[in-house]
């Protein structure tokens, strides 16, 4: 049975209404990265909690103890088990999504607040979250508003599970799947995530792969506070001259991983590999509009996409203890710390990667000759993600695709991560689909991040539909 006519209508109808809840979450600063922020990313759980309630969903918020972040220790926000439905005549879709977002202040560079949504006059939707991905997890909850109000029964049954640390790691997530196996995610039948974003501007995209990464701090410490560069210039060992030393000995301008060994774990493409890149609909504009310069590593389309679908990247983030502020400051600093991560792709692993380069680390900090001490720390991991897209999972998200856009959608692979996708392909047993709801230029992690109206709306037809094709999958 095709989604019924009534339920998109109803999503058109409610558009307002739908922006106005997206509005709500996005005033909610879940910033999971940030300690000080943490009792949001706790009223975020409670308030998706309760939406989640009042559309019919059964939900339990799952403790996930303590961890420690920049030396404190912190409560974990609680993660959300949601489930509707028990008919055992059924499929079961697992959908996952997350609550917490990266941080994001106006002196970014953000034109407007961050925390309020902003509605544009082309349709945008600006705030912090809004595609990354709370705009995506309410498109389930509009989906089940429509059946709830109407007590139509749904095509599927559905387990929900959303948490408030995908940004940083998705600490305390992995047990919770292994321990609920057979539990809570007993007779699940496949998975759903939209947490990612299309290739471009124009087609919409399913995703059978992620990258995996390992996220590092580097910490060079020497005098025990900081100093006067007047009265211990050239005097002593500057920790932040060796720091920069040593970041610069990661990556080169071209994308080159300067750590041994690392690039030359994955595979050279050959010409039936590159075939798939090329023939996606994307051009060297696309990545240049998106990030507003003509910056591309290369003038070939299918070289700059193998870059973030089937390649390693080591991105440098920043400095900790560096002087940043506005004047002159002529301080040395006592301690920095260095942050930086690599995107991993098949078989690269956390186990394979962080030993090559935690020894280069060493041995060129060695080569330095500096009396100041280096303490190397692996923030958080997760391994790369690749999927059958040839599963009947896939093959209902391509025919709700085609019954909402009129378009064959990209199969892409994503260049970031979500950490938990393998845990529960491995742990379950059982197909993972990525279907994103936001464009390639929405601006996740960045500023003035959006999601189209229109994405939103039939992102929310698209999510529907998608359930209604699971449900008249027969097989298996
Ligand atoms: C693709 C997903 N929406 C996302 O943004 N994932 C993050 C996960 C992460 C890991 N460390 C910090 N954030 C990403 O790929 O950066
Ligand atoms: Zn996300
Ligand atoms: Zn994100």
């Amino acid at each position: 049975m095709p989604a019924p006519a009534a339920l998109l209508s109803y999503i058109d109808a409610q558009t307002d209404a739908f922006i106005t809840r997206l509005a709500e979450a996005v005033a909610i600063p879940s910033i999971s990265g940030d300690p000080a922020y943490r009792d949001r990313v706790h009223d975020m759980s409670n308030w998706l909690n309760a939406q989640l309630q009042a559309v019919g969903v059964t939900t339990k918020q799952v403790d996930l103890g303590t961890h420690v972040m920049d030396g404190q220790t912190l409560h974990l926000p609680p993660a959300i088990l949601g489930r509707i439905g028990e008919d055992k005549s059924k499929k079961t879709v697992l959908i996952y999504g997350h609550f917490d977002v990266q941080p994001a202040s106006k002196s970014d560079g953000w034109d407007t607040e961050p925390f309020v949504l902003t509605k544009e006059a082309d349709g945008r939707l600006v705030g912090r979250g809004s595609s990354d991905d709370k705009g995506p997890v309410l498109g389930w909850v509009n989906v089940l508003q429509w059946h709830h109000e109407t007590q139509t029964p749904l095509p599927v049954n559905i387990v929900f599970c959303f948490e408030g640390m995908e940004e940083n790691g998705s600490e305390g997530l992995d047990d919770l799947v292994v321990k609920e196996k057979d539990g809570w995610f007993k007779d699940v039948d496949c998975v759903c995530i939209s947490d990612n974003y299309w290739l471009n501007t124009r087609t919409p995209a399913l995703t059978y792969g992620l990258r995996g990464l390992v996220y590092f701090k580097i910490n060079v410490s020497g005098p025990t506070r900081d100093l006067h560069s007047g009265v211990f210039g050239r005097m002593v060992h500057e920790p932040m001259t060796d720091l920069i030393s040593l970041m610069s000995r990661l990556v080169d301008s071209a994308g080159n991983i300067l750590v041994p060994g690392v690039d030359d774990m994955v595979s050279v493409a050959d010409n039936e590999e590159r075939a798939i890149y090329e023939k996606l609909d994307y051009s060297i504009e696309d990545v240049e509009s998106s990030v507003g310069a003509k910056i591309a590593l290369s003038a070939d389309k299918t070289q700059v996409l193998m870059g973030r679908m089937r390649s390693p990247s080591l991105s440098l983030h920043g400095i900790e203890g560096a002087f940043s502020g506005p004047g002159a400051k002529t301080v040395i600093p006592a301690k920095v710390a260095g942050k930086f991560s690599i995107r991993l792709v098949p078989p690269q692993t956390p186990d394979s990667v962080t030993p090559l380069v935690e020894a280069y680390l060493k041995s060129e900090f060695a080569k330095l000759g500096s009396k100041n001490s280096l303490h190397v720390e692996l923030l958080h991991d997760g391994k790369p993600w690749v999927a059958d897209y040839k599963h009947w999972n896939y093959n209902a998200a391509i025919k709700a695709t085609e019954a909402i856009y009129s378009q064959k959608p990209d199969l892409t692979r994503e260049g970031g991560s979500i950490p938990v996708t393998l845990t529960f392909a491995e742990t379950l047993g059982v197909n993972v689909l990525l279907l994103p709801m936001g464009r390639g230029d929405d601006g996740a992690h960045s500023t003035n991040e959006k999601l189209d109206t229109s994405n939103f709306i039939k992102g929310t037809k698209l999510l529907g539909t998608y359930l209604y094709e699971v449900g008249e999958v027969k097989d298996s």
